[in-house]
């Protein structure tokens, strides 16, 4: 044998391995849920095999292309038949009893109480291998307990806290049509439409969906209908800088994904959830995405008031007038530095009582004197010193928190530290230009 070929031939299958290794990825496609889903798919008249399942060692489950895509194609396309939306669930057992409830529920109660169902007919559902790969529990929120809740930054714990009211009220006010599906079911609907099974299908909704307009039904409430759980397209994931075309194809019948930069084979295939900085996703999807560029680090009020003269006699007066004028809303630190809005409010807020008449065009954007600038620079700086404290602090606190967790508080602590983790790089960048801005 030739030995300059063994050798180049060694060194290929070395390189070889080392690029999988690398890659660190496991193929999920030959375990039985995935087979049984292919299968399900497959009588649907979805057989492409250009994607496959994988578990990325940093984004978790997604799919693989296994061949090259090229841009403008398609990704995935996948047949009405395995959607499922309002119309599949008033198709189904369960339309008369929303037919007959008023005032009409909600489309997305609607899918939350066809899912809970599905999952408690296990194999007997249709659905079963969909619901089979579904998550059995999720990083959002939702299902935070208070004590993880208070280690969000303050302007996401607010939003947080309201969305899981907003869900206790919607779980509330469901019992009774709960209650009015009991012929349907052996087990009491009190067990079967727990708290627990509510927040585990709203999740399962909100985390997977895909947009698609469908007509009001008049059986259901004026709620927007725009969800479709699309088994299979929606294993993949979300990447901030990848843009694809997405839609329902009403000549195919197909809800139909294009990459518009293409990708490559062998690589995780991503998606675009839509221009959504770390809150949304941690918000919506129960994670966050690493330098994302649309992320920020929130200024709210309260951290606001930290870099304020508290001898400023006309504080209470500013900061009534910047909220009047919505000047105390979305207020950042960006990787390029303090946003406009913020650095305009505290122009405002630098103000001298003489200037009282300036107040007005400085929120049209007109310029202060530079020692006013430099007051703004500094109390800027503070602000994102007591950023960066609050940081700190959260992470020991996460870190502690981390030592004594179970397994799925486990994966929420590591969410919220990974927010932390990427708001302290933020205000890392912002400090460095500030202090170049001081020293000018
Ligand atoms: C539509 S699903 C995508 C498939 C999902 N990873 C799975 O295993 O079923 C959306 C969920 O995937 C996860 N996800 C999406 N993009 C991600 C990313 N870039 N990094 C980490 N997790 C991501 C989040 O948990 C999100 O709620």
């Amino acid at each position: 044998m030739n030995k300059t070929r063994c050798r180049a031939g060694r060194r290929a299958r070395k390189k070889r391995r080392k690029k999988h290794e690398d890659f660190s990825i496991v193929t999920l496609s030959h375990e039985a849920q995935f087979v049984l889903l292919r299968r399900w798919l497959n009588e649907r008249g979805f057989t492409s095999q250009s994607l496959i399942p994988v578990n990325f060692h940093d984004t978790g489950r997604g799919l693989m292309a296994t061949q090259t895509i090229k841009a403008k194609n398609s990704v995935i396309s996948l047949p009405e038949e395995c959607l499922l939306t309002t119309s599949t669930v008033l198709k189904s057992y369960m339309a008369d009893y929303i037919k007959r409830w008023h005032p009409p529920i909600s489309p997305l109660l609607a899918l939350c109480c066809f899912l809970i169902s599905e999952r408690h007919h296990g194999e007997a559902s249709e659905w079963n291998p969909y619901i089979d790969i579904l998550p059995k529990t999720y990083t959002c929120p939702l299902y935070f307990p208070d004590n993880v809740i208070e280690l969000l930054p303050r302007s996401l714990q607010k939003k947080a806290t309201q969305q899981k009211e907003q869900f206790q009220e919607l779980f509330s006010s469901s019992q009774t049509f709960f209650h009015s599906l009991q012929p349907l079911f052996n087990q009491p609907t009190e067990e079967l439409f727990s708290q627990d099974a509510l927040r585990w299908a709203w999740c399962s909704v909100n985390t997977r969906t895909v947009y698609m307009e469908h007509d009001q039904s008049k059986y259901l409430s004026r709620e927007k209908d725009v969800y479709a759980l699309a088994p299979y397209l929606d294993l993949l994931n979300h990447c901030p800088n990848v843009q694809v075309e997405a839609g329902f194809n009403k000549e195919t019948r197909c809800y139909e994904i294009r990459s518009v930069n293409g990708c490559k084979k062998f690589q995780q295939a991503f998606i675009n959830y839509g221009p959504h900085d770390n809150h949304r996703l941690l918000l919506e999807y129960g994670f966050v995405a690493p330098c994302n560029p649309h992320s920020v680090v929130y200024v709210d009020l309260e951290t606001l008031k930290v870099g304020l003269d508290e001898k400023d006699k006309q504080l209470k007066e500013k900061l009534l007038y910047l909220k009047d004028n919505d000047f105390l809303r979305n207020l950042t630190f960006g990787m390029d530095g303090p946003s406009w809005r913020l650095m305009t409010a505290l122009r405002l807020l630098s103000l001298k009582p003489q200037q009282y008449t300036r107040w007005k065009s400085v929120l049209l954007g007109a310029a202060v004197s530079q020692d006013r600038e430099d007051w703004c620079i500094e109390s800027a700086l503070k602000l994102c010193n007591n950023l960066t404290e609050d940081n700190v602090k959260a992470l020991e606190r996460l870190a502690q928190l981390k030592e004594g967790a179970n397994q799925s508080g486990l994966e929420q602590l590591c969410v919220v530290e990974s927010l932390r983790r990427e708001e302290q790089n933020i205000l890392g960048h912002t400090r460095g230009l500030l202090q170049n801005l001081l020293r000018q």
